[in-house]
């Protein structure tokens, strides 16, 4: 009775603005574990598996979700560009939550789960190492990568199939941070020898690290014993930081200072600089920033790649299209270069409609810091205004806003040519959130990401695997197959296999 009571005044401060009314809210553990219950739990993954279905559902571009356990808990999901706008450009009104993010903070304070003068801080200090100068060495360094991949992996067999897409986009997202983020090239048949005091070799420790984050977020310290797995988790989180102290170590000592671009050395220098009265970053800091850039760029990269090479394999007509826009840039199939790289607008393209189909990052949270309003509309043009208590948790829903039809028109087809238009709706696309907490390491993916798609359709086709269980099925049903997701720390897709054919 009382969680009920609890429930009539929470709906009763929103002005019964229609949407969810659950016991769990669906950002709860519990909440990500159940599946759709109505009345107990919106249902794992739903923002994803409903895209702009609710919305629809409850006649606005924004619902109301209200929820009493553990505590009551009152918010909206945005899918109206307009209102997004107002809220992301409103830091102080609707900042983020970072209570929420407390767990990235193992290696220390940094940009992502900060906020206020703390977090302008990080900011200011982190912001000049993604340079265009660190864009260089990525779009580099990812040349070389490739090539190693094509010339010492694939050896330019005629045909390479892989059983999840994931397995080669994971280490090349990898050996990119590995190299423009850490400063250490890292390769495939990287055999190094272990050196001495270390249990791990950095390669292995930087993989077990960004790959197995999530175990160290859900499982408690005094379980971290319990298996294989979680003890090699920990002595990888453990190896990291002493390879990063080591390294910082290193820099400090050396006599002559080389010049390095990557974001390390850059972070380094620049906390080493005070010389605007800025206080310096501690280690503590240092190690917490260049370790949230790994765990911000590494998987959202990885798995944008498996989907974009999953779309093409999908939609041979527009491989050929992207295949055809390259070689007219490098019609001799060279390497690309750096200064070519604003040429490559149908690899822009194709990755935006990949990023706009499926958003790594399908909520971004905000709360209200203040009891205020918010205007919203809906698919008839009407507009409305709702009250947001303070406290109120805002939800950016990146895939109701990247599948709503005012926007975006036959908002589930893969059509990467509307990002070529001039006037394509820049406000109803945010996979990068928007606003002064948006993706500071935008530019880095969006440079790894042309090199990577550039060269690898220039030299090969990509088509799915062919299996003969699914002989039978349709294109829809084959999509729907290849395309499936569950959430993760980002969005990951479950099974993507196919075939890389060498072009003749
Ligand atoms: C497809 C690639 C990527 C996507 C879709 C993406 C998406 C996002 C989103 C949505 C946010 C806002 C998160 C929030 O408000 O909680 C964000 C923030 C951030 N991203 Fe990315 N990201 C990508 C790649 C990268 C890369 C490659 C790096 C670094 C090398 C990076 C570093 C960061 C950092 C440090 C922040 C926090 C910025 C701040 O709070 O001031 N991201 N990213």
């Amino acid at each position: 009775l009382q969680k009920y009571m609890e429930l009539r005044r929470g709906v009763k401060s929103i002005g019964d603005h229609p949407g969810y009314r659950t016991f769990f809210s669906g950002s709860s553990t519990a909440g990500n574990f159940l599946p759709s219950i109505s009345g107990i739990s919106p249902g794992r993954n739903h923002l994803m598996k409903r895209k702009y279905e609710d919305h629809r559902r409850f006649g606005w571009d924004a619902y109301s979700a209200v929820s009493v356990w553990p505590r009551l808990r009152v918010g909206y999901r945005l899918a109206g560009a307009a209102t997004i706008k107002e809220v992301v450009s409103s830091r102080a009104r609707f900042p983020k939550p970072v209570k929420q993010y407390g767990v990235l903070t193992f290696f220390g304070k940094n940009i992502v789960a900060s906020e206020g003068d703390e977090w302008k801080r990080y900011r200011k200090i982190t912001a000049p190492s993604f340079s265009e100068r660190n864009n260089k060495l990525v779009w580099d360094e990812t040349c070389r990568i490739m090539m190693d991949m094509f010339e010492n992996v694939w050896r330019w067999k005629d045909e390479i199939a892989v059983d999840h897409c994931v397995d080669i986009t994971l280490p090349i997202a990898l050996f990119v941070i590995g190299v423009a983020g850490f400063g250490r090239r890292i390769s495939w048949n990287d055999d190094l020898k272990l050196p001495p005091g270390h249990r791990m070799t950095f390669k292995d420790a930087l993989h077990i690290v960004s790959s197995d984050v999530f175990i160290k977020l859900v499982v408690p310290k005094w379980a971290m014993g319990w298996t294989q797995r979680f003890r090699n988790v920990q002595i990888a989180f453990e190896e990291l930081r002493l390879y990063m102290l080591e390294m910082i170590r290193s820099r400090r000592n050396s006599e002559k200072k080389e010049e390095r671009y990557d974001l390390f050395s850059s972070l380094l220098d620049a906390s080493e600089d005070t010389s605007d009265g800025e206080a310096k970053l501690a280690d503590e800091e240092l190690l917490g920033n260049i370790f949230i850039f790994l765990v911000a760029g590494h998987e959202t990269t990885a798995h944008t790649l498996c989907y974009t090479f999953g779309l093409l394999a999908l939609y041979q007509d527009q491989q050929e299209i992207l295949y055809q826009h390259i070689k007219s840039i490098i019609p001799d199939g060279r390497m690309p270069t750096y200064e070519e790289m604003n040429l490559f607008t149908h690899s822009m393209a194709v990755f935006y409609e990949t990023l706009r189909l499926y958003p790594p990052v399908t909520g971004i949270p905000k709360q209200c810091a203040e009891d205020t309003t918010l205007t919203v509309s809906n698919l008839a043009g009407e507009k409305k205004v709702i009250p947001v208590p303070q406290g109120t948790d805002i939800v950016i829903d990146t895939p109701a806003l990247h599948y709503n039809p005012r926007y975006w028109d036959e908002p589930n087809e893969f059509k990467p040519a509307r990002f070529l238009d001039k006037d394509w709706p820049r406000d109803a696309f945010l996979p990068f959130s928007a606003g002064a907490r948006a993706c500071i390491g935008r530019r880095f993916f969006e440079t790894e990401g042309i090199a990577i798609l550039t060269m690898l359709i220039s030299k090969y086709k990509i088509e799915v695997k062919e299996e003969p269980q699914f002989a039978a099925e349709s294109f829809e049903q084959r999509r729907e197959r290849l395309l499936a997701n569950r959430p993760g720390l980002t969005l990951t897709p479950i099974r993507v296999p196919l075939v890389f054919k060498k072009r003749v």
